[in-house]
């Protein structure tokens, strides 16, 4: 199957990176008309005003908009998420256009700057395989947004715990021992968003848990799933190396 990636800015590559070394072919897209052509789309991270901008320009928004209504599988990660929400907060000035679908708001640098990114393990039971692997997931949080509020459809895939001032996203300078959850990664149908970097990391489960949401969707439709063995396709990616900043 061919899985497309969006590829206006941000970590493409290492999604595609990602996707080959489970096999399946990743496809830059750049232009609305080559959404046409695949099962299922990544949004990647990087600068979400940026990339917004840059799908402005290349009058994106409409087919993408079309593409998640179709209920073909989207996945966005950390801007890609922000793509996504129905509801941003924290825009600059004049906000942004979003993609919209998934039905949350999220605060688009809730965890600070760039300086203030981190990683955690997350708890993650739907990465468990049948025979009992670990459900533990390393994420890499890079001037992350957070999920704060989701509609009734929205499944909560994983939470990240945070010292309850700054969930509360208070002025307070007090450091409290106290912890509290802040959802970072969740499904709504064909749409999944998590506010780390999956392609960041030598761990391929998303992006496996991912590919079972695009063959099941698939399975349901009888949907258009190109077959493709042709590592020489056009726009694929030819570099395995990681070159991400956001
Ligand atoms: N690593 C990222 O994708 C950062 C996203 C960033 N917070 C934004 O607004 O776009």
């Amino acid at each position: 199957m061919t899985v497309g990636v969006l590829a206006l800015q941000g970590s493409f590559n290492e999604h595609i990176a990602a996707l080959r070394r489970l096999g399946v072919t990743g496809l830059e897209i750049r232009r609305a008309e080559q959404l046409q052509s695949i099962a299922a789309l990544i949004i990647p991270g990087g600068e979400s005003t940026t990339m917004a901008k840059l799908a402005e320009c290349h009058n994106m928004f409409p087919a993408l908009r079309k593409f998640v209504k179709m209920g073909k599988p989207v996945w966005g990660t950390c801007a890609g998420l922000i793509f996504l929400a129905n509801k941003a907060i924290g825009q600059k000035a004049g906000g942004q256009e979003l993609v919209g679908g998934l039905d949350c708001t999220v605060h688009r640098n809730f965890f600070g700057s760039q300086i203030q990114s981190f990683e955690a393990d997350l708890s993650i039971p739907h990465l468990a395989d049948k025979e009992g692997g670990p459900s533990n997931f390393r994420g890499i949080f890079i001037r992350a947004p957070a999920i704060l509020e989701v509609g009734p459809e929205v499944e909560v895939l994983a939470e990240v715990s945070v010292p309850s001032n700054k969930a509360t996203n208070s002025n307070s300078s007090e450091c409290s021992q106290e912890l509290n959850k802040v959802i970072v990664a969740v499904k709504q149908g064909n749409l999944l968003g998590t506010a780390f970097h999956p392609e960041l990391t030598a761990d391929t489960r998303w992006h496996s848990y991912f590919l079972k949401m695009v063959s099941e969707v698939g399975e349901a439709t009888s949907s258009v799933v190109t077959a493709s063995g042709d590592s020489s396709a056009p726009g694929e990616h030819k570099y395995d190396l990681p070159i991400f900043l956001p």
